[in-house]
């Protein structure tokens, strides 16, 4: 689904990746870790393009996305969230995950002045898919609060389901257990579960959280240094002697 070749990007004299290939399979959850400084995140931005990559390719079902727009790549089907979380602090969550749909629309301005028929189609469509990621969420209780006034765990929940009403067919999550509970932790557990049987979401995600990679992820990847360190089953990678060397800085 997804093929990285030789990708790298620098900041300055820093080698953020360097020379980074993997590949993402259609229908799995990957787990990327790696300790601080590995280059996760800027896997992440990389492929999402918040940062051009100074070499390499990042294909995604046939499609160069090097060669892409910044914004062209939600409309391919990309969802993603942050690490430090990034949602509308003085909208409602319904208005947040309402903003989740901004990729199906498309249509030119004189559209919403007029509110043509497929406007209204579009808007119906976005309200109805909203509410399916409310009720798979347990959202519900929340839906006309403010973001600024909600519980840290709810938030991440919320930004969690405004990259679901985006529809995507591949999904990147950045540090989803950071600061959660061991409860919210399972509770996250059994949601990525769902995202990929239920939704048919492939999730690719950056995880300091051992307990949620060994519960959800099918392959994981370590990364050190910007480079792939070592693949496999949770189990194979944690006992890596590798992984190991790198996690105690050896
Ligand atoms: N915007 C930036 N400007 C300059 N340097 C950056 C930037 N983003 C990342 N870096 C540097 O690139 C390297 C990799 O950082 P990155 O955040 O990708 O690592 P990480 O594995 O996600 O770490 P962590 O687990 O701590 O989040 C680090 O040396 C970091 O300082």
């Amino acid at each position: 689904m997804l093929t990285v070749d030789k990708l790298s990007l620098t900041f300055g004299g820093v080698q953020a990746i360097a020379d980074l290939s993997l590949e993402v399979r259609p229908g799995e959850v990957l787990a990327v870790i790696g300790p601080n400084g590995a280059g996760k995140t800027s896997l992440l931005n990389a492929v999402t393009r918040v940062f051009d990559p100074s070499g390499g390719q990042i294909h995604f079902k046939g499609q160069d996305l090097t060669q892409m727009q910044r914004h062209q790549i939600a409309t391919l089907g990309i969802a993603r969230t942050f690490q430090n979380i990034e949602l509308f602090e003085a909208a409602t969550v319904l208005d947040n995950l309402l903003l989740g749909r901004h990729r199906f629309f498309q249509g030119h301005w004189w559209q919403q002045v007029l509110r043509t028929p497929a406007l209204t189609r579009l808007e119906e469509a976005a309200h109805a898919e909203v509410e399916r990621i409310i009720d798979f969420l347990d959202l519900t209780p929340w839906r006309h609060a403010t973001i600024a006034g909600l519980p840290y765990g709810v938030r991440k929940v919320v930004e969690l389901g405004r990259a679901l009403c985006a529809q995507p067919e591949l999904l990147f999550l950045d540090e989803p257990a950071s600061g959660l509970n061991p409860e919210e932790t399972r509770e996250l557990a059994f949601w990525i579960d769902d995202i990929r049987s239920e939704l048919g979401i492939t999730v690719v995600m950056v995880e300091h959280d051992m307990s949620l990679v060994s519960a959800v992820a099918d392959r994981v990847i370590c990364m050190a240094q910007g480079r792939v360190l070592a693949q496999g089953s949770p189990t194979e990678v944690q006992s890596h002697p590798a992984v190991i060397a790198a996690y105690l800085g050896a």
